[in-house]
Parts: C-alpha cells; structure tokens; sequence
C-alpha cells in the first residue's frame, strides 16, 4: 500500500543504543521510507497539477492547506444546487465519509450513476455497511432532481431490516418494497431489467434512474444479473450497490463487476479501492488512507427528504391527457403499424404499439380499476396523431353506463370523433356479433385488395391503394361471451379469425374485460384467442391478464397505475405505467375533440351508434321518414336491426301467399309495433288508395288502436272499426273476392276473435278460420293483407290450422315468448333468443331471415317500465 506523504515519520537517530544489525534495519528503513516519500510527493504533485485545473487557482505547497482545499472542493460538489451544475450524463459525486491523513481530514467523494457503482465487502448485517448503504441511498436522491431516481432493495440476509429506518421514503414513493425471497428478487431483476431495456431504447442521458442496492448478495443466478447491470453502461440508467461482494462462495468464482469502486472494511476503517476511470494513483491499490464513514442519517433529515420529494413527486406526477397528445395532430403514418403514448413509466413517457409484435390488447381490471379512462386516454391519444384516413375506431361496450359516449354526436354536444366508424354503448350481444361479422367483411375486402396488388400485408400495399388501420375496442367483452351459446360460440370463432388475421391486414383488437378468466365459452380456446395478444396491460386487480405469476410479480395497486407487458405476461417485460384520468381533464379532452371534429374532412359522417337503451320510434326514424307514396310494394316497417348500421326492420308485402304480418306476445309492446307497421304502410299509399279495417279487441290496445286510426285518417284514408262479429263477417266477405281497395286488416288482439272465428256460416258452413286461412293464403295477390298481435304463440298456431301451415304468415315478430316455443312454431332447433324488453326477433320465413330489432314503441312509451 502507498503512505500518504503525512503518514511517513523519520526516526530519531538511536545508534548508542542499537547494534550494528538494528542500524542496517534502520537504514534499510529509512531508504524505503525515503523512496515511499518521494514517490508520495510525485502524487501530490499531480494532485495538485489536478486540483488546479479543477479550481483554476494555484495549489498551496503545505499539506494541511491541501487537505482544507480538498475539504472545501468537497463540500462545494455536494452542496444544495451543485447537481445543477453537473454536465448531463456525469455521476454524481457521493460522499462517504471523511479520508483521514496525518495533516486533517477530508470528505471522501464517490462517483455514483451514469454507470459507476459501488460494492462493499461485508454485507448489511455488519451494522456500519447498514448505515452506509442508507448515507449512500438518502444522499444519492438529495442531490438529483425529485423523480429523477427511484430505489430498489434486495436483502436476503436481513430480511429488510437494512431499509426500514427509511420508510418514509417508502411512503413517498421513492423506495419499493424490499424483496427478500427469491421470487421477489426474481420479480425485482425482471423490473430492472425492463426499466434498463426502456432506457436503452430511449437513448437519452438524463432518464430516470434506477438505484439497486442489494444489502446482501442474493444467490448466484441472481448476483448474476446484478452483476450485467455493472457491465450495461450508462444508457441502462440503473446503479448498483452490492454489499456482501464477492462473499466466500466455495468452488465459485463471483461474477465480474464492471465500472465498480471496491470498498474494504477492516475492524476500523473502510479503504476505498479506485473508481472506474480515475484511479487515486497508478498502481490500482486504490485511496491510500482509510476512511472513516459517515454515522447513519438522523430520523429527521430522512422525513424531510421524504416530505420534500413526494410533494415535488407529486407536483410532477400530476399527468393530463396533454401530456399524451404530439405537438402536431395528424402527422403520423400508420402504415408500419400505430404507436402512441398511453402514460409515464417514470418519468419517462410510456409508447405502445399496433404493429406486427403487438397486434393485439388485452385489458384487465376490477370494476372502477379505471379500464373505461385508459381507454379513452389511448383513444384521444391515437386520434391526434392519425388521421381519419390512417385510422378508423370501432368502439364497443357491453356495460350500462357512458364508456365511449363521448365520441358520438347527442343532442348537447354534436361533436364527434371523427376516426370513429361504429360505436356502441350498452350494447346488445346480437349488436357485438354484428360488429364482429362486420369487420370480418371488412378483412375479406383486405385480403381482396391486398391480391389485387400482389402484397401480403397491409404495409407492403402503394400509397394510392393505403387504407386505414382498425383499432376495435371491446370493452367488458366477457359479457359477449357470457354463457355457452352459439352466440357466444360464434363471437369466439370471430375473434379468432379477427386476431389470426387482423395482423396482416391492419385489424387491430383491444380486449378489455374484469375477468379474462373463467369465460365458459373459452375452455380450451383461451390460450389459442389470447396468444395473439402480445400486449398486457393489467390495472389494479387484474393481474389475470399477465398470466400465472410467482408471487411477489409487478402489480398496479394504485388507481391511474398498469402494468404494461409486451410479451404476452412473460416475466421481465413488465412496465409500470401511469396514465392521466381523462374524466378529470373533461374540458381538455373536450375541446380536443371539437379540434379534431373540425379538422375532419369535408362531409365527414358521424360514427353509426348503436345505443342499447334507447327505444325506438317511427317517428324520428330515418327510415320512417322516407317512407312516401309510390313505391312498387308497401312494406311493413316494425323497428331497427341490431347490427352496425341500425338498419330498417321491415319486410316487403307482396303479392306472394303469406305476406301478413304477426306480432306476437303479451307485452303491450305489440299494440305499439302494430301502430307503427300500419301508419307505415299508410303513409306509402296516396290518400284514399287503400281501406283500413281496425280491430282493436283488448282494452289494453284501446287507446293505441284510435290513435292508428287518427293516424291513418290524417294521411287521407278510409277507416273502419269492427268488434269481432264484424271482423268475422268482413273477413268471410274479403275471402270470397277482394274489396274495391288495398284492404289492411289490422286486428289488436287477434286472439281475442278465437270465438268469433270459430262459428260456422249457417249458409256456407264455413268457420271463420276456414274463412281465415283463405285470406292468408289468396289475400296478398288481391292486395288485402292482415296485420295481428297475437298475445300468444298458439293462439297463433290455432288461427293458422296447425304446423303445416305456417308459412301463411311468413313475418313474424315475438316479443317475450320463449324461445323454445317460439322454435317449435318456426320449426328451428337452436333458435337463440332471450326476451327481453325493447327488443323483438323479426322472423321472414320466406327469406328464412331471422334479426333482432328495437321494436318501434310511440314516443313516451318504455318498455322497461311495462308490468309483466
Ligand atoms: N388515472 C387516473 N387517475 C385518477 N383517477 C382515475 C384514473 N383513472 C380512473 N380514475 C377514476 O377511477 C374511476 C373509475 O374509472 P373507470 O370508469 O375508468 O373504471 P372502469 O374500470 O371502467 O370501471 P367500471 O368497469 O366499473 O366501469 C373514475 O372515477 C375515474 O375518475
């Protein structure tokens, strides 16, 4: 070891009393002491030579006024504010202790970060390697930047005890859990990795800094790993330091550090080996004084670093959708797939991808985890970054509530997104398949298009022949897959087909549910579905997306906080992301939209909506509205499909045997159905055309049967009430030959006439069914048509004349009748229905065309509020 010039003494001249041997040892002595001196003075020398570039003055000869330099040199590097002036990707200097010399001490600097780290040679147990690890730890954050380093533990041997005098930092959010098994390290390596790969990529020099400190060395596989990080440079932005190395492994050499200052504790001092790149001399043993180290940090400086940097933490954590959105709108290209900053991880932003590594989404998270807001965030974020020509949204929710309202136009607020194609909100499962069905279309007009152009992905396709990439959102998508229908069945083919392809043709899926397990309709299909989404993104409690986990694995625990994975939940491709509440930003995002909405191209049209909870009237309807005289064939207009485009559910009365119309259930809906088909088809005929026959039989369809008469008299029309007797005769007198008009038979309550029909003509003796059945059959070629509401399906079946008959009312629409009843009167097997009100199934058995539909109710009318 060197000798500090300080720490060489002469010896007194004692040759009176010592013989000749002791005088050569002497001597011999001396000469080394003279040499060790002389080499000592060449080191101050270039000391001095280094210090006086350093301070730009002249160096004092006398070694006390050296040391006070030092000292003063020192203190000034750690004062408050003096990280400021450190150059961008240089360590920070970190004192230790104080380096003591025989002429004074002085505070001893080490560099930490921008790839330095320190090991220790004892671990944590030794309570001075406690203490420094907390003095190294608390001063590390004291002189960066709040934010600008987060810590880590590791300790195996003490179980955390090491760190427990710094939990306040822990409450401030600069200090994780300390992990101490060896899942937990696992879990901890597998973060730190993910935060060094994030740095890389980001290349910048002032990125978040991760400072490891592993009080004890973990076991081999993990020391390992610890070690890489010593060799990964500064762009990893991870520091690490290691007590307890190398330890007495037997029969196992310690894996090599990189860029690492040693330091050796002895009974009394620490001796400090050289940092990387400046070494203290040239022969690489390091500081040759010992050093005293620091005491452990008083309580209280610990709490008011605590207090200081979570109240600038969290001045810096406040996040806004803003702070997701580029500087320009629109500038992006989505032709290699789409990319877009969903939060921080860190401080650092937080970008994901739509592209061919991560196709796909898969979004869990217990209800209020904050799903809807993440979503809305990656929406906003999207749409200002692509325009509607490089991006098109398909948004759908099956929960009751407003998830994606923002995005269309209502009565308030007539903005709307303009990337956005299709949204639904509370949506029906029929309305998810549709949706579904669709954008399978949709890939078979890619694979079209892509042929044409001899290309295999939507990337390769020209410029003139680019094409939007679809992003479909599924929000709470178990829903859709509740039970083990064919629904459900045919929605999980759909998805499959979706995911499989949607890749290489520009199809993007967003899966986000509160429970990804246990759906029913996924055994032994789940892992198939969801291997083809790459990306995880897990909020609080929804851990199931990221896959079986050792305990101790990344969790978000906190509302606003996810666990991002790009590799499908494999461990150590974990990314904390924070993301803004787009709910408290309301006036932001809103004025964001109004931007894009005006940005959107001429004759933009707004998404279609598909609004579960909305009824749905005549009045008001598009397609009711259109309705006029003229046509070639009146048709029967009974409501809205549930499918994409929210379609007309209407069929066409021809002249073909059968056209009538029967609507069938107790509900009173139906009277409400028949109103609207009958002011329909009345308002497709020129006044007076056509004779209207109403029959209302029940006391329920009362009121509703004299507004259709009001109703059809307003448009120009003959009306005729009859009660049953009359309904009878007049329909005995439409079987034997057609009226003077088009004749509409609309009777509430068919059911009700059961007795009437049944009487025999004492002349004829022809029953009125028999009466019946001929008008079903010869009515629609004479232009005489019936539409009934049934109140039930085999009061139905009895008017018909039994199964083989019914065909002579081919358009039917139930309402709440079973469906196996309803099944067995169509003849279907697996007719997959569930009544429910404000819905219908219209039933054409000539176009064998089954859809669900909002059934047309008056305006005011809520079929939810009906008695049953
Ligand atoms: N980043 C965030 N920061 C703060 N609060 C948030 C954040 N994200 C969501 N929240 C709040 O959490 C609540 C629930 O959010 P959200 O509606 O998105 O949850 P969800 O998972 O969709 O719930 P549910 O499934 O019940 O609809 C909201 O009140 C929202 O303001």
């Amino acid at each position: 070891m060197r000798r500090e010039p300080g720490s060489v003494r002469v010896p007194h001249d004692r040759t009176d009393v010592v013989g000749e041997q002791t005088v050569g040892r002497l001597a011999s002595t001396y000469g080394q002491a003279v040499a060790v001196h002389r080499q000592a003075r060449e080191h101050w020398a270039r000391a001095r030579a280094l210090l006086d570039r350093l301070t730009g003055q002249p160096v004092p000869e006398r070694t006390v006024d050296l040391v006070a330099r030092l000292g003063r040199l020192a203190t000034g590097l750690t004062a408050p504010g003096a990280e400021a002036t450190r150059p961008a990707g240089a360590p920070a200097p970190v004192r230790i202790g104080e380096a003591s010399t025989a002429d004074g001490r002085f505070p001893l600097l080490l560099p930490l970060g921008a790839g330095h780290h320190l090991a220790v040679n004892a671990d944590a147990r030794d309570p001075r390697v406690a203490v420094l690890l907390r003095v190294l730890v608390l001063r590390l954050l004291a002189t960066a930047a709040p934010g600008a380093v987060r810590v880590v533990g590791i300790d195996p041997a003490a179980l955390g005890a090491t760190f427990l005098p710094l939990r306040p930092l822990r409450d401030a959010g600069v200090l994780d859990a300390t992990a101490t098994t060896e899942a937990e390290i696992g879990a901890l390596l597998d973060g730190a990795e993910a935060h060094a790969r994030a740095a890389q990529q980001s290349g910048r020099d002032d990125h978040e800094l991760l400072l490891v400190v592993a009080a004890s060395a973990p076991g081999p596989r993990e020391l390992a790993r610890l070690a890489a990080f010593t060799h990964a440079g500064p762009a990893a932005a991870v520091c690490v330091l290691l007590a307890g190395y190398p330890g007495v492994s037997p029969g196992q050499a310690p894996p090599p550090l990189g860029a690492t200052t040693a330091l050796r504790l002895d009974e009394r001092y620490a001796w400090v080996g050289d940092p990387p790149g400046h070494p203290f001399g040239d022969d690489g043993t390091g500081l040759a004084v010992p050093v005293l180290l620091d005491g452990d940090p008083p309580a209280q400086a610990v709490r008011s670093l605590a207090a200081r940097l979570d109240a600038a933490v969290r001045r810096d954590a406040a996040l806004h959708v803003e702070d997701l959105l580029p500087e320009r709108r629109w500038t992006e290209s989505a032709r290699a797939g789409l990319r877009t900053v969903v939060g921080r991880a860190g401080r650092e932003p937080a970008t994901l991808a739509f592209d061919d590594a991560t196709p796909h989404w898969l979004i869990g998270g217990r209800t209020g985890a904050g799903k809807t807001v993440f979503l809305v965030d990656v929406l906003y974020s999207l749409a200002a970054r692509y325009s509607p020509a490089e991006l098109q949204l398909w948004l759908l929710d099956f929960k009751e509530g407003v998830s994606f309202t923002e995005f269309v136009p209502t009565e308030r607020d007539p903005s709307f997104l303009p990337h956005a194609r299709a949204v639904g909100v509370e949506s029906d499962r029929e309305y998810g398949l549709a949706v579904l069905r669709e954008l399978r279309r949709e890939l078979g007009r890619r694979a079209g298009l892509l042929k044409r152009h001899g290309v295999t992905k939507l990337a390769d396709l020209p410029a003139d022949a680019a094409t939007p990439r679809v992003v479909a959102v599924i929000d709470e998508f178990h829903v859709l897959l509740a039970g083990n229908d064919r629904l459900a069945r045919e929605a999980v083919d759909l998805l499959e087909e979706l995911a499989r392809k949607g890749r290489s043709y520009g199809v993007h899926l967003v899966l986000a549910s509160q429970s990804t397990t246990g759906v029913e309709a996924l055994y032994g299909r789940a892992d198939t579905l969801f291997g083809q989404f790459a990306l995880r993104v897990a909020l609080p409690g929804g851990d199931a997306v990221l896959g079986p986990r050792a305990a101790g694995g990344t969790a978000a625990t906190t509302l606003g906080t996810a666990v991002v994975n790009t590799a499908a939940g494999a461990p150590g491709a974990d990314l904390l992301v924070r993301f803004p509440d787009a709910h408290a930003d309301a006036r932001q995002v809103a004025r964001l939209r109004y931007e894009l909405w005006d940005a959107a191209p001429e004759g933009a049209r707004p998404p279609t909506v598909f609004r579960g909870y909305e009824p749905a009237h005549l009045e008001g309807d598009p397609a009711g509205a259109a309705l006029r005289p003229g046509g070639r064939r009146p048709t029967v207009l009974v409501g809205r499909t549930v499918d994409v485009d929210g379609s007309p559910a209407q069929f066409a009365l021809d002249a073909t045997p059968g056209r009538h119309l029967a609507v069938v259930g107790t509900s009173v809906t139906g009277a409400h159905v028949l109103r609207a088909a009958t002011l329909g088809v009345a308002r497709q005929h020129p006044p007076g055309e056509a004779e209207f026959v109403l029959a209302p039989l029940v006391e329920a369809a009362d009121e509703l049967a004299d507004d259709t008469a009001a109703g059809i008299k307003a448009a120009g029309h003959p009306v005729t009430v009859l009660n049953a007797a009359g309904l009878r005769q007049r329909i005995g007198e439409l079987a034997a030959g057609p009226g003077e008009r088009r004749t509409y038979l609309v009777v509430f309550g068919t059911d009700a006439a059961a007795g009437a029909l049944g009487r025999s003509d004492p002349g004829t003796f022809r029953s009125g069914h028999d009466d019946l059945r001929t008008l079903l059959r010869q009515g629609p070629g004479q232009g005489t048509h019936l539409l009934g509401w049934w109140r039930g399906l085999r009061r139905l079946g009895d008017d018909l004349g039994g199964s083989q008959n019914r065909d002579d009312v081919a358009c039917l629409v139930a309402l709440n009748v079973p469906a196996a009843d309803l099944g067995l009167h169509l003849g279907v097997t697996d007719l997959a229905y569930t009544p429910r009100p404000d819905r219908a199934l219209l039933v054409d058995r000539h176009a064998q065309r089954t859809a669900l539909i909002v059934p047309f109710v008056r305006p005011g009318h809520r079929p939810e509020d009906e008695e049953r």
